[in-house]
């Protein structure tokens, strides 16, 4: 069934295209990862899927009904968005940010039953030991963990993510992404780290140059050809050393490096 599909978008600002006519569409379950270069137009694809900035051209409809024309408060029962502009007062305690989540659906639910669905996506983002600390106490990390969980208290249909890992560790950029695919809910998130698409995205759309330059599925879509006329990068797909599976190594040329 789709959920979200993009009608030949377009998104012009100062006489620029900054997206230029693309059309996809998510299915329920989908993760898509949006990938490309600097300035290639991830952003403002995102923002005009999650209905934060209106198309120029084209339409966005959500379960069939164009986004413009579903009231805001509807859309925020559909959607969350986790994205770089969030800025929370510091002094909010991190419980009370995370019950934002549940704004949407106030008047729907009993309030003991919304305290109980904070808890948990306070839990399942491993944040419960910090319930009480303020927003501006914590660490970048633990901050966009915060954001996710608010996301997760509003109980989407599709969640929007705009780098949800540029603050966080190797590790912790695999088990956030792997804690998002593990709610089985639909998913768009803009994504830098090649490394991560794979494990995490069920389909890739490739960016470039505002355009959609490829949409199709992670092994088609991070191919050595492909990566190397976007990102101007090499990738290898090798065996790893010990276990019986594929490693996909992304070779970042580094003109720096003396040779040994
Ligand atoms: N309001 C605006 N007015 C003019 N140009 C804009 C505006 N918003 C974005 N841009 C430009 O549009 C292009 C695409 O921006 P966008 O943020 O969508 O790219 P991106 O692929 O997400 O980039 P990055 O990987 O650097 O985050 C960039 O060159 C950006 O400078």
């Amino acid at each position: 069934m789709t959920l979200l599909e993009a009608r030949d978008v377009s998104a012009v600002a100062n006489g620029r295209r900054l997206v230029d006519g693309v059309s996809l569409s998510v299915a329920a379950g989908d993760r898509l990862a949006i990938i490309g270069p600097n300035g290639a137009g991830k952003t403002t694809l995102l923002r005009m899927l999650c209905g934060a900035l209106p198309p120029s051209a084209g339409e966005v409809r959500l379960s069939g009904r164009r986004l413009d024309r579903i009231t805001s408060a509807e859309r925020a029962l559909n959607m969350a968005v986790v994205g770089q502009a969030d800025q929370p007062d510091p002094r909010l305690a991190l419980i009370d940010y995370v019950e934002l989540g549940r704004v949407p659906h106030a008047g729907m639910r009993r309030m003991r039953e919304d305290r109980d669905i904070v808890l948990e996506a306070l839990r399942r983002t491993g944040l419960l030991p910090l319930l009480g600390r303020s927003i501006g106490s914590l660490s970048g990390g633990e901050r966009q963990r915060a954001q996710l969980a608010r996301a997760i208290a509003q109980e989407p249909k599709i969640l929007f993510l705009d780098e949800p890992t540029n603050h966080l560790d190797p590790r912790a950029r695999g088990e956030l992404l792997e804690l998002v695919a593990g709610f089985g809910t639909s998913v768009v998130a803009v994504l830098h780290d090649l490394a991560l698409v794979a494990p995490f995205a069920t389909r890739v759309a490739v960016m470039n140059n505002a355009r959609l330059h490829a949409l199709a599925t992670p092994r088609d879509a991070l191919t050595q050809q492909l990566i190397q006329e976007v990102f101007g990068i090499d990738v290898f797909r090798l065996r790893h050393p010990t276990e019986d599976r594929e490693l996909t190594v992304f070779d970042v040329p580094n003109r720096a490096a003396s040779p040994s």
